[in-house]
């Protein structure tokens, strides 16, 4: 099996020529694919954290009714236009206790927030600067603004505003929103079904001693949780070995009942790296090898009508390649928007000549305002992530990187699906 350590050559013998770009990738994912997550109309109690599957609008004006902002009273405001007014107190009106009648002149209702506004009333004064002068009547200050402390009907949205387009996230708080607006149930997008397998005749399972010749395929357990933890249903298929028609046919068994298919090892260039050479020969290659460290192996493609994401064998490059290539491809299998990970810009803790030309992605540590760059190889192994807050990202361009060079990066708090 070949592997690469995080310093090797930045250009293979084959040339740059065939490596293609970070967001070159990303557009072909957004142009090849549509969503394919099966969609179901659900209750809101049922949609927390799923994808929405259709446009929401708001069902009625919000708010549905003028009311109160304050605790005070409700009353004409031009009764007030020639100075402080004495005004009789002639009812309540509190949240779901509407006042029945009509308001006339010298007349204020009490209100209270949420209420709604009394008929013939267009101002509310906040109770703080009414004077009591004896019961059923109060005194208020002089020139009081109309329309001052009403939330008024539909100011918020008018019936009919688009309020969240497909794609949208259910978070808690959009679900309050879509009760507010009169929503029970929503259409929301169904977990992806993803077949997960490795390859490679030096892999053992979790849990084995190996020996000197053999890997533990570390990846499984990663990969699948990556994948529960983005919503998926994951399919475990055995470990297969560096034989082409045996994966050639757990491949095209996966593909008949899967949205998706994910491999690691098998991707580069060897003579043991049979999911390219299937995909290349009894399918469609969408894209492989990118101008990216680690992950460079990493590959895109179709087979049998289901997608198939090769991630590279070497554990941090398949993390990595995880996060870059697999979180928006689920994204856009799964139905929900485009969304680039946060990043924040840090000062370098480190010098590092970068090789020109890659995206390469480093792990780091975060003290205050600046970023260490751990130092483990961040292909071969995942040592880093022990003790990594999140990657460095630097961009194609970038070159050397002093103490003090402004870094891109990306937290891993939000970043994993
Ligand atoms: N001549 C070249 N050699 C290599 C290139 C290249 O461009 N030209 N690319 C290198 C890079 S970068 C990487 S990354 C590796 C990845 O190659 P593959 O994706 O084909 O993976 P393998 O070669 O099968 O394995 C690499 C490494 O990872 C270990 N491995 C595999 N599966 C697992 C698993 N499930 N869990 C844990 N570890 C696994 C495997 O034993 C190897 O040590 O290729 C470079 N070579
Ligand atoms: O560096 Mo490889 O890029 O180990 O994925």
């Amino acid at each position: 099996m070949p592997s690469s350590a995080f310093s090797s050559p930045t250009t293979w013998p084959e040339g740059r020529a065939m490596l293609l770009r970070l967001d070159q990738a990303l557009a072909l994912i957004d142009q090849t694919f549509a969503p394919v997550a099966a969609t179901r109309r659900v209750a809101l109690h049922e949609a927390a954290g799923a994808i929405l599957a259709e446009a929401v609008a708001a069902l009625a004006p919000l708010p549905l009714a003028d009311n109160a902002a304050v605790d005070g009273y409700a009353l004409r405001a031009a009764d007030s236009a020639a100075g402080p007014a004495g005004f009789a107190v002639i009812g309540r009106a509190a949240a779901g206790r509407p006042f029945a009648g009509t308001l006339g002149p010298g007349e204020a209702v009490r209100i209270f927030t949420g209420a709604v506004v009394p008929a013939g009333a267009d101002t509310v004064v906040m109770q703080e600067v009414a004077v009591t002068l004896e019961a059923g009547r109060v005194t208020l200050p002089a020139a009081l603004r109309p329309g001052a402390n009403i939330r008024r009907q539909g100011e918020t949205l008018a019936p009919g505003a688009a309020v969240l387009a497909p794609g949208a996230v259910l978070t808690p708080l959009r679900l309050g929103l879509l009760a507010d607006l009169g929503h029970a149930e929503v259409a929301v997008r169904l977990p992806l079904r993803v077949a997960l397998l490795s390859s490679g005749d030096e892999l053992v399972a979790v849990g084995t001693k190996p020996q000197a010749h053999q890997v533990i395929d570390s990846n499984r357990p990663m990969l699948r949780a990556l994948l529960a933890q983005a919503g998926c249903i994951v399919n475990e298929y055995p470990i297969q070995p560096d034989d082409r028609a045996t994966i050639a046919a757990t491949l095209g068994t996966a593909a008949r009942a899967h949205d998706l298919i994910v491999t690691t090892a098998g991707m580069s260039v060897g003579g043991e790296d049979h999911v390219r050479a299937i995909l290349e020969a009894q399918g469609r290659v969408i894209f492989q090898r990118l101008a990216l460290r680690p992950g460079r192996p990493v590959g895109l493609g179709l087979l049998g009508g289901a997608p198939v994401l090769g991630l590279p064998g070497n554990p941090g490059a398949a993390a990595v390649a995880f996060l870059l290539i697999g979180r928006p491809l689920l994204r856009r299998l799964g139905g929900a928007m485009p969304a680039s990970l946060p990043r924040v810009t840090l000062a370098a803790g480190f010098t590092w000549a970068k090789p020109a030309g890659d995206r390469v992605y480093l792990p780091g540590r975060v003290t205050g305002g600046t970023v260490r760059r751990l130092a483990h190889n961040a292909a071969s192994n995942l040592v880093w992530a022990a003790e990594a807050d999140g990657l460095i990202d630097l961009p194609e361009a970038a070159q050397a990187i002093e103490p003090g060079t402004p870094v891109a990066f990306i937290p891993f708090a939000g970043a994993w699906p």
